[in-house]
């Protein structure tokens, strides 16, 4: 299967390791820093306008930015329907046959994700993250690498998740929210806020929802 990746940053790079890994044909990169579609070793790379031309019926989509608003705007003006996003899961994860894992979203190498999980669309479920039994992860969440979801933790739409932080049981973090690198969360967070520490103190309420930037 022919596959287009979308954004080619350090996210990206990981991204299309994956891909190349797993025995799909990297078809193209579109990113915006091209202002002209050109070939290299068989790979195009064209600005993202190029998409209509190069998609056909046996090509996949993953938009590989690392931020989550930009992601999201990114597949609100793609308007493609949610199956032909590649889900990518590294062979290295391990997921639980009850755990149910969205479009577009990729499983970085050593993530967990554990009984009757649930993630949604174009997540980042990044390098040695753990999902525990029950979460719901919602679309467009950055869960970092090394940061732990106990069981039955709830993050809604465009979370941020730092590297190495813990959610403890039964927490919920609201949407667009940011919880810092190493932090420890013992209650819940509300929408647009970002915290960090141990126990994570709220710093910042204000956090601009999706639609005021897209
Ligand atoms: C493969 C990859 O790279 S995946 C990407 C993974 N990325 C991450 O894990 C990054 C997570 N981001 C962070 O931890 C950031 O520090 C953020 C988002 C929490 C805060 O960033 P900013 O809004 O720029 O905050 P800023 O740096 O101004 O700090 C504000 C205050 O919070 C404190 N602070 C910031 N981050 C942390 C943290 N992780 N833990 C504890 N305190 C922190 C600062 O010391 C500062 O405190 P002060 O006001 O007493 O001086």
């Amino acid at each position: 299967m022919k596959v287009v990746i979308i954004g080619n940053g350090g996210h990206s790079k990981v991204v299309q390791e994956m891909v190349i890994r797993q025995g799909y044909s990297l078809h193209a990169i579109l990113d915006d820093k091209y202002e002209r579609e050109q070939i290299i070793d068989g790979i195009v790379y064209a600005p993202l306008s190029s998409i209509h031309k190069i998609l056909d019926q046996e090509t996949q989509v993953v938009v590989a930015i690392g931020s989550n608003m930009v992601r999201k705007r990114v597949v609100s003006k793609l308007k493609l329907p949610g199956e032909r996003y590649l889900t990518v899961i590294d062979p290295t994860a391990v997921v639980s046959n009850s755990a149910a894992v969205g479009y577009g979203t990729v499983v970085m190498p050593k993530a967990v994700i554990n009984a009757d999980a649930h993630i949604h669309d174009h997540c980042i479920i990044n390098t040695g993250a753990v999902i525990e039994h029950d979460n719901l992860v919602w679309d467009y969440s950055h869960i970092s690498p090394h940061a732990t979801l106990t069981g039955n933790v709830t993050i809604d739409e465009g979370v941020h998740i730092g590297a190495g932080a813990t959610i403890i049981p039964g927490v919920k973090i609201g949407e667009w929210s940011i919880i810092g690198a190493g932090a420890t969360v013992i209650r819940s967070v509300p929408a647009h806020s970002k915290a960090v520490g141990t126990p994570a103190r709220i710093i910042n309420r204000s956090i601009g929802a999706v639609k005021d930037i897209m």
